[in-house]
């Protein structure tokens, strides 16, 4: 499940998990999944719907398909020790019980040992564990320990905040609501003045 890495000095090649993908059989079954919840995708009376269980097959391909990158890592020459936070990297994924979309942003922070990470990286990670059937908790956790293991930091903290399309337009229809999780690693989670410092730099999250 987790993915598969090679070192290399100061980058880690994060590839996505393998999945082996059947396009025409995913066309084919929404197709039927359509025809079974009463709509038929063949109804000359509306002859845009033909070719929309392969858009459906497509856009689950698309969102479920993680992109490979590398972690780039630099030495921390300037011996660099307060905590690097990127906030607000936007966040989109699917959860696991009903396939819709939840949505939202996260903020990740660490605290710097040896080496810093590429900027960039913090929202690759998130774009990363996000393309596939998730629970907000796990991608939480899965970020946090992405970090912990190829950045050996001092400390890591992650939060996310989501609105789950499939609580708000659906089932109990809670448009508005919103959840918040976060993993916190080392010093962030051990130190309360550490902890309270990641919080307040978060910030907006309690808004
Ligand atoms: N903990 C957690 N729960 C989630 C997440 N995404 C969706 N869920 C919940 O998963 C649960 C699935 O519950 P079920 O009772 O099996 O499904 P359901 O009958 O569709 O339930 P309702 O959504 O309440 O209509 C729901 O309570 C969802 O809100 C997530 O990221 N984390
Ligand atoms: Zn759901």
């Amino acid at each position: 499940m987790s993915a598969s890495v090679s070192s290399i000095t100061g980058r880690t090649r994060v590839h996505p998990p393998g999945t082996v993908r059947d396009l025409d059989a995913a066309a084919e079954a929404a197709g039927a999944m359509m025809r079974a919840l009463g709509i038929d995708p063949d109804d000359p009376a509306t002859p845009d719907l033909a070719l929309t269980p392969r858009r459906l097959a497509a856009a689950y391909a698309e969102l479920l398909t993680p992109d490979e990158f590398d972690m780039t890592t630099f030495e921390n020459a300037q011996e660099y020790d307060e905590m690097v936070l990127v906030r607000d990297i936007p966040m989109q994924s699917v959860c696991e019980h009903h396939l819709l979309p939840f949505v939202g942003r996260a903020h990740v922070a660490y605290l710097p040992a040896e080496r810093i990470v590429g900027l960039s990286k913090l929202a690759r990670v998130v774009a990363h564990f996000a393309s596939r059937p998730q629970t907000q908790e796990r991608l939480t956790t899965q970020i946090a320990s992405h970090l912990d293991e190829h950045l050996r930091p001092r400390g890591v903290g992650v939060v996310i905040e989501a609105e789950h399309t499939c609580m708000t337009l659906r089932g109990a229809r809670a448009p508005g609501s919103s959840t918040t999780t976060s993993s916190l690693r080392g010093v962030i989670k051990e130190s309360p003045a550490s902890r309270a410092e990641f919080l307040a730099l978060v910030g907006r999250v309690s808004r």
